[in-house]
């Protein structure tokens, strides 16, 4: 067990200040200070810029420079610590909620090296730290998160607290289905076209839709278990895409078992991250957890039978292990060999670990919505 203090030393014993009244501004006069608690006991102490109050879930690292409002509100992240590596976080405060990609922050609590409370952007509408607190999500600066990411890197995944003046107990996001917590409960209808698409709303990123409505499509949207081929489904669809979400996918039993028949049917139907996991598993794939995952917006994805490497954006902590009979591997990380996407060999069945929305990251792989697009619409030879 270490303790370390805001330098990244290490400390004999937890170096706890006094804290102050709750929600301090990073102005105050007191500086609040907190601790990141990790599960075997690791502590890492640090300066407090978002709500003061405790909060529990499993530590992850994103190596990404930028991009925090996009990771902040991607409902993946929902019941988990968010530890950003990049050195500078706040610099371009935070935009309007048009930009965000769902209406709130998801993340249980924020990590970072060096906060930034003056924001010098023209689309900032506040700092990051005031976001946090608006919305009761602690955040520390602990200075030395390389010691933190090369923990999590060497230990592998591991819950953790922030925690202030009052002990909380830990908590195990992946226990739960935290899909039946983020997915929308009603039926949404988004832009307009030919083309139906159905998207089952795990937590979905709103770049999705956004991706899909610039491409002329009429999206519904429709809770995580909605069942898409009950009578009372008073809509046609040409497709089904399933959206990411937060946690285990084989907690998401109602969205597999819908994607199942979906392919037993025939329908031409894609999934995104969770999506992938959804349908590997419907298919008859397994998926494992990574020891640490992926997150940020410069992961290699090798495409099969070809030299090309895409670099995309990721966040997950689960894989597609065992992949399901009748299909392939369309993507690999180059870093660690793991699936970063399955084809069916014959019917129109595909899904991609990665984000092909973007949102924060390059929009390189954009494409796969055409190629799905096209598969719905029999365009393809
Ligand atoms: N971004 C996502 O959809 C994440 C999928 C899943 N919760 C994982 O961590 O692997």
């Amino acid at each position: 067990m270490h303790n370390t203090n805001t330098s990244g030393n290490l400390l004999e014993s937890p170096q706890l200040e006094e804290s102050g009244t709750s929600n301090q501004s990073w102005q105050a006069e007191t500086p609040v200070y907190g601790a990141l608690v990790l599960e075997d006991g690791t502590r890492f102490e640090g300066r407090s810029f978002g709500y003061q109050g405790a909060s529990a879930g499993e530590v992850v690292f994103c190596t990404g420079m930028v991009g925090y409002p996009e990771a902040l509100t991607d409902a993946s992240f929902a019941g988990q610590i968010l530890t950003m590596t990049f050195p500078l976080m706040g610099n371009y405060g935070v935009p309007d909620e048009s930009l965000w990609e769902d209406d709130k922050i998801h993340v249980s609590g924020l990590i970072v090296s060096n906060y930034v409370d003056t924001p010098s952007h023209p689309q900032s509408k506040m700092s990051l730290g005031e976001w946090l607190r608006r919305e009761k999500v602690p955040a520390l600066e602990i200075k030395d998160t390389r010691l933190l990411t090369q923990y999590i890197r060497t230990h592998g995944a591991m819950l953790g607290k922030i925690v202030f003046d009052e002990d909380i107990p830990f908590y195990d996001p992946n226990t739960e289905n935290l899909v039946a917590r983020v997915s929308g409960t009603e039926v949404q209808q988004h832009g307009e076209g030919e083309t139906t698409i159905a998207l089952i709303d795990c937590g979905a990123k709103r770049n999705i839709v956004r991706s899909l409505v610039a491409k002329h499509v009429r999206v519904i949207t429709v809770p995580w278990d909605y069942d898409l081929f009950s009578p009372e489904c008073d809509f046609d669809f040409d497709g089904i895409l399933i959206s990411n979400g937060p946690g285990n996918p084989k907690m998401a039993d109602k969205a597999i078992a819908t994607v199942r028949e979906a392919m037993k049917r025939g329908i031409p139907t894609m999934g995104i991250c969770l999506g992938h996991q959804i349908l590997s598993l419907a298919a008859g794939g397994d998926t494992y957890k990574l020891k640490f995952g992926h997150r940020s917006q410069n992961q290699p994805a090798l495409m099969q039978g070809s030299k090309r490497c895409y670099i995309t954006t990721q966040n997950h902590g689960f894989a597609v292990g065992t992949l399901p009979q009748d299909f392939d591997a369309w993507f690999i990380n180059a870093n660690d060999g793991s699936n970063e996407g399955i084809r069916h060999r014959s019917l129109p069945f595909f899904s991609v670990q990665f984000h092909p929305e973007a949102a924060p990251g390059p929009e390189d792989t954009d494409w796969i919505f055409d190629y799905f697009l096209e598969r719905v619409r029999g365009e393809h030879e």
